[in-house]
């Protein structure tokens, strides 16, 4: 573990160092933010991703009105008001479990990102909204597919799917039993999806065995007429010690 946070970290040993005068030099004068920076980067408030931005085209904003109109925000420690759907809020920054306390998951969050949320243009990469029904027996999101994840020409790349789909079922399977990880992701790619459109991805609590969850899943278009992808996925809930393991 301290081995994964001095990489993390740059190369230096020490996380004291880091937040003072650094043990070893940097690789470059880039690496190791000043203070003033370190300071707005631990305690300004994050980004929600998942809210409407320029980029969003007419049908992506058609969808996140019609689930938000039905939707309670998440608020952390409020009881919903009982509608059918609650949009999850998304930040870029995941590291909650892995840190060991919330001071050292802010330090480290300061370099790392969450891997759909890190391309800064708006609409480039992945844009999306999940909402999760109340029971916790599905959920939707809304995904607009941007530029940057071409893999056949003018259509997405089946690895881009597979994140979003491991990102929503994971999404999912967490809000049923968190911390879990994904053990097993099958897909099936049935017809290919143009770049800039935007897509609906389902995912189904299929059954739950001890800490295993099983969960489907689906991407189709957005009135329901295409069949994109199918998948399956296996995540197993683990422990904090699993994760501090490395
Ligand atoms: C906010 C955005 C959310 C994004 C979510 C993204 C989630 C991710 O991408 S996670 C990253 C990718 N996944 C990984 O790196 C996981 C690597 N694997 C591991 O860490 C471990 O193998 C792990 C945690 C899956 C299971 O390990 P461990 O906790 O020791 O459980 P283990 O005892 O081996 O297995 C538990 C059960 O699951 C079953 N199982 C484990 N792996 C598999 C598998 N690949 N296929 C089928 N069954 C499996 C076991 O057979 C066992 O079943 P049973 O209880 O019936 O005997």
């Amino acid at each position: 573990m301290a081995r994964n946070l001095a990489r993390i970290l740059g190369g230096c040993g020490s996380l004291v160092p880091f937040m003072k005068t650094p043990a070893c030099p940097p690789r470059n004068s880039s690496s190791i933010p000043p203070a003033r920076t370190l300071v707005q980067m631990l305690f300004s408030k994050s980004r929600d991703f998942s809210l409407p931005n320029s980029s969003w085209g007419e049908e992506m904003m058609r969808l996140y009105e019609f689930y938000n109109g039905q939707s309670d925000v998440e608020t952390e420690g409020e009881e919903n008001q009982g509608r059918e759907w609650k949009r999850l809020p998304s930040y870029n920054r995941s590291l909650k479990y892995a840190t060991g306390g919330v001071y050292l998951s802010k330090i480290i969050q300061s370099k790392a990102r969450l891997f759909t949320r890190n391309i800064r243009e708006p609409g480039a990469a992945f844009e999306y909204v999940l909402f999760i029904n109340k029971e916790k027996e599905r959920c939707v999101c809304v995904f607009q597919a941007g530029h940057l994840l071409e893999g056949p020409p003018g259509h997405v790349h089946g690895g881009a799917i597979a994140t979003m789909i491991d990102t929503v079922t994971g999404t999912h399977a967490s809000a049923i039993s968190a911390p879990v990880m994904t053990a097993n992701l099958n897909i099936d790619y049935r017809s290919p999806i143009p770049l800039g459109s935007t897509v609906l991805i389902e995912s189904t609590l299929e059954k739950t065995e001890g800490r295993k969850l099983y969960i489907s899943c689906k991407v189709t278009s957005t009135d329901g007429s295409k069949r994109h992808t199918d998948a399956t996925a296996l995540f197993v809930s683990i422990s904090v010690a699993h994760l501090l393991k490395g």
